[in-house]
């Protein structure tokens, strides 16, 4: 797998940045070959000068000079290289990639999944440690090279200094020891460490800081981060400590090792056959022994830190590849609704609830309709929403449209004739025109289209007010024009009208944040919008609210209560039930509270 993945993206960083991955390829094949001429040349100086022969000195000399730089220039050039061809494969192609793997599934039950958002949260902002892993596998294999070359250099001085190479391997053996302890240490403590995070998050951000402020739970949040930090900190400088003296240990073996290998490369200097190069040779391919080893304890090193990032974007690739496989459609969403969009025993729960959020729901609601969705905090007005557009799969039962089953219509065909306002809205911190634009892509650049979308909304004394009208950027994090909670939903509001022949129109708690006399007037302009939409294509305006004397105009109101289509009916029909119903009192209670208040 980690081979197939090396292959893949040394393709990605070859047609992204060609001429740079052949210099970097090159400056790894040429290090190579200056290491190598390093020990030798060195050995030949010594020699020369020992026999006298000038030529032969100066001719090794400068060898060994150009070989050291060499070796450090394409170290150097080839390192910052690298960085390059890994930073833009790892922005342009496969942060894009890790994009899709979240947008592509039809559905958002994954992205509250914790396994997939821990796995989000490990590849965010660290893409290209996934692209740097494949190139920690080519120079690893380059490193081998270097160990082999260094390895037969080695023997050729003196067969003794072969043992350098099990001393190097017990220094391998134990930085690995050491390293597995400290990874163990980062994934015992990951959850601790994503506490503190929490933790300075709360205290930080101005949407949850004004409530720690006002409550006066500033102090135990930070004395609890500092807690939880320490903890962390500790353990992981346990770990760090313990791998420390693990590697130091090997380097001592390896260092006892060197001593007496050269105590027996001097002893036969000076025998027959022996000169005084090899001991030189000896010091120098010694020291690159080491210094071969050390890369590749740091090159091992890499490959754990990468694999800790590069295993959940496997498990991202392999989780939306799945997905898809999974999403085959085979009917076309129709182009406008004739008879019904209709509910069979419809029911949902959420990944480890206890109880369904929707439970056996069974309705028709007629092309044309404006359905308005009741009941109390929790009842499942939204998760039924979110059924309609294609958001979650229904667990059992399903939902037709003209009697073709929902699960068969393709979701970008039945998306693109759907519209829909959430209750958390989304803050886009572009243009005023932008933002309300990206409601239908295909038309945001129609200055027309979007002119409409805010009129609909009763958006445009809103955009007339901004520095720059629609050209105004919003939001605070690029020095935009802040907007208040009930400004940010009328852009939402705008942007969901951008469709102009939505065959489904959803509206969650579209006025939550908006004061009474603009809930009144959205309402008004939404139940002519939807009257418009529904002769035009039979659309149905699905409502959902807290508030039931907003909604007492829809031609047909469900009741939840826990899940379950308690009632449904006219507002007067609903009124109108013998002994009352749940709407009924509801309706009552309400009423009085709006009276009194
Ligand atoms: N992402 C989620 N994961 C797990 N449970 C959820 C999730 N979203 C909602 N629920 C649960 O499902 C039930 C129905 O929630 P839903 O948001 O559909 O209710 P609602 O009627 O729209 O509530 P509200 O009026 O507060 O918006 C609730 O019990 C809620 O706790």
């Amino acid at each position: 797998m980690r081979a197939r993945l090396t292959g893949e993206l040394m393709a990605r960083c070859w047609r992204a940045e060609r001429a740079l991955t052949l210099l970097v390829l090159a400056c790894m094949a040429v290090g190579t070959v200056a290491f190598a001429g390093l020990g030798l040349a060195s050995k030949t100086v010594v020699d020369a000068a020992v026999e006298g022969d000038l030529r032969l000195l100066v001719l090794a000399a400068v060898v060994t000079a150009v070989a050291y730089v060499v070796d450090w220039v394409v170290d150097d050039v080839g390192f910052t290289m690298r960085m390059h061809v890994v930073e833009r494969v790892a922005q342009t192609d496969v942060e894009p990639e890790v994009m899709r793997a979240c947008t592509d599934v039809d559905e958002i039950d994954h992205l509250e999944r914790t396994d997939f958002l821990d796995r989000i949260t490990a590849v965010r902002g660290r893409a290209w440690a996934v692209v740097d892993s494949a190139w920690s596998v080519v120079e690893a294999a380059a490193l081998v090279l270097r160990l082999a070359l260094t390895v037969a250099l080695l023997g050729s001085v003196s067969p003794w200094l072969l043992l350098l190479v099990p001393c190097a391997g017990v220094q391998l053996v134990l930085d690995a020891a050491g390293r597995r302890r400290s990874t163990a240490a980062e994934i015992a403590t990951s959850e601790d460490q994503r506490l503190q995070r929490h933790l300075f998050e709360l205290c930080t951000s101005p949407a949850t800081s004004k409530e720690i402020r006002v409550a006066g739970a500033e102090d135990e949040l930070v004395a609890r981060q500092q807690a939880t930090a320490l903890g962390v900190v500790h353990a992981r400088a346990r770990a760090l400590l313990t791998a420390a003296a693990l590697s130091t240990a090997g380097w001592a073996v390896f260092a006892a090792g060197f001593t007496a290998a050269l105590a027996l490369v001097v002893r036969s200097a000076g025998q027959p056959g022996g000169s005084l190069g090899d001991v030189v040779l000896a010091v120098a391919v010694g020291s690159q022994l080491r210094s071969v080893v050390q890369q590749a304890v740091g090159r091992a090193s890499d490959a754990g830190g990468y694999g800790r990032i590069v295993e959940p974007y496997l498990w991202l690739r392999a989780f939306a590849a799945e997905r898809l496989a999974g999403q085959v459609a085979t009917a076309a969403p129709p182009t406008a609704l004739t008879e019904a969009i209709t509910l069979e025993h419809l029911a949902f729960t959420y990944p480890g609830a206890a109880r369904p959020a929707v439970d056996d729901v069974s309705v028709t609601i007629p092309a044309g309709t404006v359905v308005a969705v009741v009941g109390e905090y929790g009842s499942g007005k939204t998760t039924l929403v979110k059924l309609l557009t294609k958001l979650y799969r229904p667990d059992t039962g399903r939902i037709t449209v003209d009697g073709t089953d929902l699960a068969e219509i393709g979701t970008p065909g039945w998306r693109a004739v759907t519209s829909a306002a959430f209750q958390d809205f989304g803050r886009y911190q572009t243009t005023f025109d932008e933002a309300v634009g990206l409601g239908d892509p295909a038309r945001m650049a129609s200055r027309e289209a979007v002119d409409a979308a805010v009129a609909a909304a009763d958006a445009g004394a809103l955009r007339s007010r901004l520095p720059a009208a629609g050209a105004s950027l919003l939001g605070s994090r690029f020095d935009g024009t802040e907007l208040s909670e009930g400004q940010w939903q009328k852009v939402a509001l705008a942007r969901a009208c951008m469709r102009t022949r939505p065959l489904l129109f959803v509206l969650d708690e579209p006025t939550a944040s908006l004061d009474a006399p603009s809930e009144h007037e959205i309402f008004a302009r939404y139940m002519e919008r939807s009257r418009r939409l529904a002769r035009d294509c039979g659309a149905v305006t699905v409502i959902v609210s807290h508030r039931f004397s907003t909604v007492a105009g829809a031609d047909l109101i469900l009741v939840m209560e826990h899940g379950r289509l308690v009632e449904h009916g006219t507002h007067p029909d609903l009124l109108a039930r013998p002994g009352g119903g749940v709407y009924a009192e509801l309706f009552g209670i309400q009423a009085t509270a709006y009276a009194d208040s």
